[in-house]
């Protein structure tokens, strides 16, 4: 079977199709694979197109469904949501080269799954965390620049690694490679109980980090992810005004206070007010990531020995809104405070 050496996008959603687009614009032959039948047959009708603060265009590409697609591809870029990562993983692997890669380009521990299914030398590890949000089919809003890490999950620095710097550096000039992509994204776990707690309220990202009395909840949330990190062995980084050790068991409130504040002067800058968890719920009206991202920093914790309350509280009202128990309301923030 011939091998394509460009790049197939599996998922082609806010970050896939913000990717792949990038991509594609700098001349690499990119192949968008989704299961969203209408979004498709937008981009094959015409084309995918990028709106926003930070560029506008539309590129033509081939897109397909899983069931339509053929053929075999070295680099696989896998942009779905975290808890559809095992299906999708499966359903790519047989479109995975022997000698070829999946690189993770989603928020999570996706790479451990990813490993499982298609073997950890093919996987490669990112953390992303530009703001994008699919509007309709065939439309992506690119709401921000920000960082964008890559890295192998053994720490190597390996010629492929390097190639997929290259092709990044398409969209984000300023991405960089790590030795410790896990440092990364345990990060943004801890970022990411916050945009959680976002998502329970209407207010956007900004609005809702600069509401003062939310601070002891904000450093509960991510105190609980940095302990769990801690306890597994990585020191989480840094990134875009989220600062780890702000939330590390000596941190200061006024150390906390800090990082919510850059964390807030980040966010004001960005076209996507509201994080991805938020549109699930109240735009796309679906589940979450919840039970990808949180529950497992939960389970994790509970086999050191961790408690997490104030994350097992977090998870249970996503639940209820998810179950149409609870609606969105600022105030339901407040239960989240010690
Ligand atoms: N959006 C953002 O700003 C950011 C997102 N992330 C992370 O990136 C990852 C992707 O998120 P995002 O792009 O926002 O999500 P989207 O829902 O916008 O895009 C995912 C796309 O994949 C499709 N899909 C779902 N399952 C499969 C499958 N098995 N095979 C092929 N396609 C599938 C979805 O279809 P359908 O909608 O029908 O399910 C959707 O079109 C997540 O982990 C997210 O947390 C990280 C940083 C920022
Ligand atoms: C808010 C954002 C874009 C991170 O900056 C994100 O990760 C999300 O929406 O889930």
């Amino acid at each position: 079977m011939a091998i394509d050496d460009g790049v197939l996008v599996w998922g082609a959603g806010a970050i896939g199709g913000t990717v792949g687009a990038f991509l594609r614009r700098a001349g690499i032959a990119v192949t968008f694979v989704d299961i969203d039948a209408g979004h498709v047959a937008a981009i094959r009708d015409g084309g995918l197109r990028i709106t926003g603060p930070v560029a506008e265009f539309s590129v033509q590409a081939p897109a397909f469904l899983p069931s339509e697609l053929q053929g075999q591809w070295r680099r696989i870029f896998l942009c779905v949501k975290a808890h559809h990562t095992a299906e999708a993983a499966e359903a790519l692997r047989p479109h995975l080269a022997a000698d070829g890669l999946v690189l993770s380009l989603q928020n999570g521990l996706c790479e451990d799954i990813i490993a499982g299914v298609v073997g950890a030398p093919r996987t490669v590890g990112a953390f992303v965390n530009f703001g994008a949000d699919w509007m309709g089919p065939g439309e992506i809003l690119l709401g921000n620049r920000a960082a964008v890490v890559l890295g192998e999950i053994d720490g190597r620095m390996t010629p492929r690694l390097a190639e997929l710097h290259a092709l990044l550096r398409h969209l984000e000039p300023d991405a960089i490679t790590t030795r410790d992509i896990h440092s990364y994204l345990w990060g943004k776990l801890g970022y990411g109980a916050l945009l959680f707690a976002q998502a329970l309220g209407q207010s956007g990202i900004a609005d809702c980090l600069a509401r003062p009395e939310l601070l002891p909840a904000f450093r509960r949330l991510a105190g609980e992810v940095m302990a769990v990190a801690a306890a597994e062995g990585v020191r989480p980084r840094g990134f875009n005004g989220f600062d780890p050790d702000a939330f590390g068991p000596a941190a200061t409130a006024d150390h906390a206070a800090r990082s919510v504040a850059a964390m807030v002067d980040f966010n004001r800058g960005s076209a996507k007010t509201h994080s991805g968890i938020w549109r699930d719920l109240a735009v796309r009206r679906r589940r979450t990531e919840v039970d990808a991202q949180v529950v497992p920093v939960i389970e994790r914790g509970a086999r050191h020995g961790i408690a997490c309350p104030g994350l097992a509280r977090l998870a249970g009202m996503i639940h209820a809104i998810e179950r149409g128990e609870r609606p969105l309301d600022d105030r339901n923030l407040l239960e989240l405070l010690p």
